[in-house]
């Protein structure tokens, strides 16, 4: 089917989060990881292509986005999408607007709009300044991540540093008037030069106004939420179809891992609840790693005896994390526990575990390279922007979920193994 939607996201777990969000229209979504080696074809009406480029140097995300890019063209996508993460997590470079630019550049679009809004999951902008839940951003647990500590809670700030052309606002008032309202405000901005623009949102009935407004817009960029109405207006004016039974969550039978890397506060619960149910556990320690290296919890996966769900973690408090970096380094703490957590994904499938729940966005950048995964099916969701996937691993058909480190309830885990037995 000719593709009309090509989005790139900037993590793993964000592409399946925009995948799931995207297959609640009952339009085909094809989720590639990483930019393919082949020419486009098989292709859906909505494409994305996952990179793992939040953290990673700026040139090296604009290269590989432009690649994506250039694959989403040629595969006939008419529109676009840059999607990053609903907490708007960046380094101090921040890839965000540099990438957003660069797009813009090759699509020839003289403006674009940042919305990261994600209601369902308590992300809301408003007068440009993001909250979690009911905390500013800079006050949430996202002040505390091991990659991108968000210190700021204004995204016209946080983003006009990362960008050569002016920022501005449409603010929730104008929203609110409607699409029309906001069409005009934009196109105002637009005249007075403005090429990067963050819209407020802090509902649902907020992100349709802002789809049905800029749907024709050649590239947006946000949080999965916002893309989530396109498809339904698409599909009204004859764009795109629908077709239900696309995708196929046949998977092979085998047990099922749980593999955590994530720090948020969320998932420190959710490690947490899992643990208290008892199952077998391995906490990986990153000074021991440093040290000594995989092999004590590759020995331990081996001698488990799978009748139970193993889960390997290295979720930790900030506090623990902090002293962690400061022996190592950030990214060598991060680097040697992604590293850790893939090899443990390997081995997991080669002796047979067919089902993998797996916490944190880079995390699952690692564990899905480690598989082999190049092309995941999407399933039902276990909790807003967390979907369960269907990929084929070396010769087995595995069911795998890449879980955003803040998403899911407390119970996370077992819901994930409770709705794949359904
Ligand atoms: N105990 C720890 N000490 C230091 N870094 C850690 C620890 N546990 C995990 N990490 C690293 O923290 C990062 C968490 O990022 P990520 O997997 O994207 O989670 P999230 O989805 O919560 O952002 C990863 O690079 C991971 O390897
Ligand atoms: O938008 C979101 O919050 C997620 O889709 C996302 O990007 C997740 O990233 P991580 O929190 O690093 O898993």
């Amino acid at each position: 089917m000719a593709t009309f939607f090509g989005a790139i996201a900037d993590d793993f777990t964000g592409a399946t989060d925009l995948a799931g969000l995207l297959a609640r229209s009952g339009v085909p979504v094809s989720l590639r990881m990483g930019v393919p080696t082949e020419p486009p074809r098989d292709t859906a009406p909505l494409e994305i292509i996952a990179l793992k480029c939040r953290t990673s140097p700026v040139d090296e995300a604009i290269q590989e986005t432009q690649a994506a890019l250039q694959w989403l063209k040629d595969a006939g996508a008419q529109r676009f999408f840059w999607k990053y993460c609903s907490t708007f997590d960046s380094t101090v470079k921040g890839n965000i607007g540099p990438v957003a630019e660069a797009l813009m550049g090759s699509l020839g679009a003289s403006q674009t709009i940042y919305c990261p809004a994600f209601p369902e999951n308590g992300r809301a902008i408003f007068m440009g300044n993001l909250f979690v839940g009911e905390q500013p951003l800079s006050e949430s647990p996202m002040k505390d991540h091991p990659l991108t500590p968000m210190r700021d809670s204004n995204l016209t700030r946080l983003l006009a540093p990362q960008t050569t052309k002016p920022v501005g606002l449409a603010n929730r008032l104008v929203v609110a008037k409607g699409a029309a309202s906001l069409a005009e405000q934009l196109s105002q901005l637009a005249s007075e030069g403005v090429a990067h623009v963050i819209v407020d949102a802090v509902a649902n009935d907020d992100l349709y106004i802002i789809a049905e407004a800029c749907q024709d817009m050649v590239l947006l960029t946000g949080g999965s939420a916002v893309a989530m109405p396109l498809p339904e207006l698409w599909a009204k004016q004859g764009r795109i179809e629908r077709s239900p039974a696309s995708t196929s969550s046949s998977f092979d039978p085998g047990p099922a891992i749980v593999l955590s890397g994530s720090c948020s506060a969320m998932t420190n619960r959710q490690v947490a609840d899992f643990l208290a149910k008892g199952g077998p556990s391995f906490k990986l320690d990153p000074l021991e790693v440093a040290e000594l290296g995989s092999a004590r919890v590759l020995n331990w996966l081996a001698a488990q005896d799978a009748s139970a769900t193993p889960l390997i973690y290295a979720t930790a408090a900030p506090d623990a994390v902090r002293a962690a970096q400061e022996k190592l380094g950030v990214e060598r703490a991060g680097s040697l526990i992604e590293s850790t957590l893939a090899a443990c994904a390997e081995e997991a499938r080669n002796v047979g575990y067919r089902r993998f729940v797996v916490a944190g966005g880079e995390t699952s950048g690692s564990v899905a390279k480690a598989l082999g995964v190049t092309r995941l099916d999407i399933g039902a969701e276990i909790a807003p922007g967390v979907p369960w996937c269907f990929a084929t691993s070396e010769n087995s058909r595995i069911a795998i979920t890449l879980k955003s480190g803040n998403f899911g309830n407390e119970q996370f885990f077992s819901k994930a193994l409770e709705v794949l037995d359904r």
